[in-house]
C-alpha cells in the first residue's frame, strides 16, 4: 500500500537566510544555535508516512513545529527544504492553481476556533466547502445535511451558530470538513477548546465515524492523552524534530529517550496497554494446555486482569489459529502499570542469604 501522505526531509525556517541555516541544520547545528543569529528553524528534517485510513497524531509541546508542518501539509506554506508527496503527487512543485484545487476537494482543515460565519446557518456553515467549490446549491444541502446527521447534528441545519453550544459549533466545523468527502483531514487543536466532557464525546465521535468513513486524518494536539486515545500512530515532536513515530504502545513500552519517557510518566497505562504489549513471548509451550480461559494480543489491560484474576497460572495469548503467541504472568501486569518490565528480583532473607529454591 502507497502512502496516502509523506513527507520526505522537510525543513522550515524563517528569518534570513533559511537555506544556509538548513545547510547548517544537517551538519548537526542545533536550533538554539540558529536563534542566536535571529532564524527560527521551526520543522527540522522530518520525515514520515501517513498511510489511507490512518489517524496519524503530531503531538508536541507549544512551539515545537506542529502549526508550521500542518501548513505545510496542505501547501499553504512552502518548504525551505524537502519533499511532502500527497497520492504520490509532489505539492512542492504543483502551480499555484493546481495546488488551490487540491486544497478545495481533497484536502479538509478543522481548526481549533470552529471558524463558523455567524450569519450564515448551521447548514449553509456546513455546506461552506462545497459552495467554494462552486456545488449547486440543492446538492450542497443534500451533502451538508448527510454531514451534520453524521455529526449528530440532524434537526440543527436551520439554527444560527451562536444558538449551539461549543461542542455542537465544533460538530459543525467537522461536518464542514465531511461534506467536501475530502480524502485527507487535517486537524489542529480541533478539541483543545472544549471542556473536558465535552472534549472526550468529540474524540468518541470522530473514532466512532472514522470506523466507516476511513478517512486519512493528521491530528495535532499537545495533549498526550487525546494523542493516545486517538492515534493509530503518533509523532512525537520536539524543537522541531520528530523525536519518535510509533504506537501508543511503542511510545509507552520503549519511548525513544528520557524526553518520551518523561512525557509519558503520567499517563494512565491501564487505558492504552493491551496483552501485547505486556505478553512474554518467550512462550515454552505448556502454558496453554489446558481449557482455561485465553486473551487475544488485543486484550485489553483491565480485561486481561479480570481473566488473571480468573485464572490458577499465567494467561495464555492466542491468535486467531489458536496458535499460542505469549503469556502474562500476573507479576507482568503489575510490573507494567509501575514501569517495570523485569521479572521479580529473588527474595532475601533478612540474614542476606537467598531464599532456598529462590
Ligand atoms: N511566521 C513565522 N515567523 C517566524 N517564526 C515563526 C513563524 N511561525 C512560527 N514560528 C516559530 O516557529 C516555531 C514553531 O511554531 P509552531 O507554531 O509551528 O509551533 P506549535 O507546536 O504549533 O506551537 P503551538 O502549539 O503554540 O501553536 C516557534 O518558535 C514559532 O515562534
Amino acid at each position: 500500500m502507497s502512502p496516502r501522505l509523506e513527507t520526505e526531509h522537510l525543513y522550515k525556517v524563517f528569518g534570513r537566510r533559511p537555506d544556509d541555516a538548513v545547510e547548517r541544520l544537517r551538519q548537526g547545528a542545533g536550533r538554539e544555535e540558529l536563534r542566536a543569529g535571529g532564524t527560527t528553524a521551526a520543522v527540522i528534517d522530518a520525515s514520515f508516512q501517513v498511510e489511507p485510513g490512518e489517524i496519524f497524531v503530531v503531538m508536541g509541546l507549544s512551539g515545537s513545529g506542529k502549526s508550521t508542518l500542518l501548513r505545510m501539509l496542505n501547501g499553504l506554506s512552502e518548504p525551505t527544504a524537502g519533499h511532502v508527496r500527497f497520492d504520490g503527487q509532489d505539492l512542492t512543485s504543483l502551480p499555484d492553481p493546481a495546488l488551490r484545487e487540491l486544497r478545495s476537494r481533497k484536502i479538509s482543515m478543522v481548526f481549533q476556533h470552529f471558524a463558523l460565519f455567524p450569519h450564515r446557518s448551521v447548514r449553509d456553515n456546513a455546506a461552506y466547502g462545497l459552495y467554494v467549490q462552486g456545488v449547486p446549491r440543492a446538492e450542497r444541502d443534500r451533502r451538508a445535511d448527510e454531514a451534520l446527521a453524521l455529526c449528530g447534528l440532524a434537526g440543527w441545519e436551520k439554527s444560527w451558530p451562536d444558538e449551539l453550544s461549543g461542542g455542537m459549533q465544533q460538530r459543525v466545523g467537522l461536518a464542514r470538513a465531511l461534506a467536501t468527502d475530502a480524502d485527507l483531514l487535517l486537524m489542529d487543536e480541533s478539541f483543545s477548546a472544549l471542556d473536558p466532557l465535552i472534549r472526550r464525546d468529540m474524540q468518541d465521535q470522530l473514532l466512532e465515524l472514522q470506523k466507516s468513513l476511513k478517512k486519512t486524518i493528521v491530528f495535532i494536539t499537545h495533549d498526550l492523552n487525546e494523542a493516545m486515545r486517538l492515534g493509530d500512530r503518533i509523532a512525537m515532536m520536539r524543537d522541531g524534530r520528530i523525536v519518535q513515530v510509533g504506537t501508543a504502545q511503542e511510545i509507552l513500552v520503549h519511548p525513544a529517550d528520557d524526553y518520551v519517557a518523561s512525557f509519558t510518566k503520567d499517563v494512565d497505562r491501564s487505558r492504552v496497554l493491551t496483552a501485547a504489549a505486556v505478553m512474554d513471548t518467550e512462550v515454552r509451550g505448556d502454558e496453554a494446555d489446558c481449557d482455561c480461559e485465553t486473551a487475544t494480543p488485543h486484550t485489553p489491560f483491565t480485561e486481561l486482569c479480570a481473566i488473571s484474576a480468573r485464572v490458577a497460572h499465567p494467561v495464555a495469548v492466542v491468535d486467531r489459529d489458536d496458535t499460542l503467541v505469549g503469556v502474562v504472568p500476573r507479576h507482568r501486569l503489575v510490573g507494567f502499570l509501575g514501569d517495570e518490565q523485569g521479572d521479580p528480583t529473588p527474595c532475601r532473607p533478612r540474614g542476606g542469604k537467598v531464599a532456598a529454591g529462590a
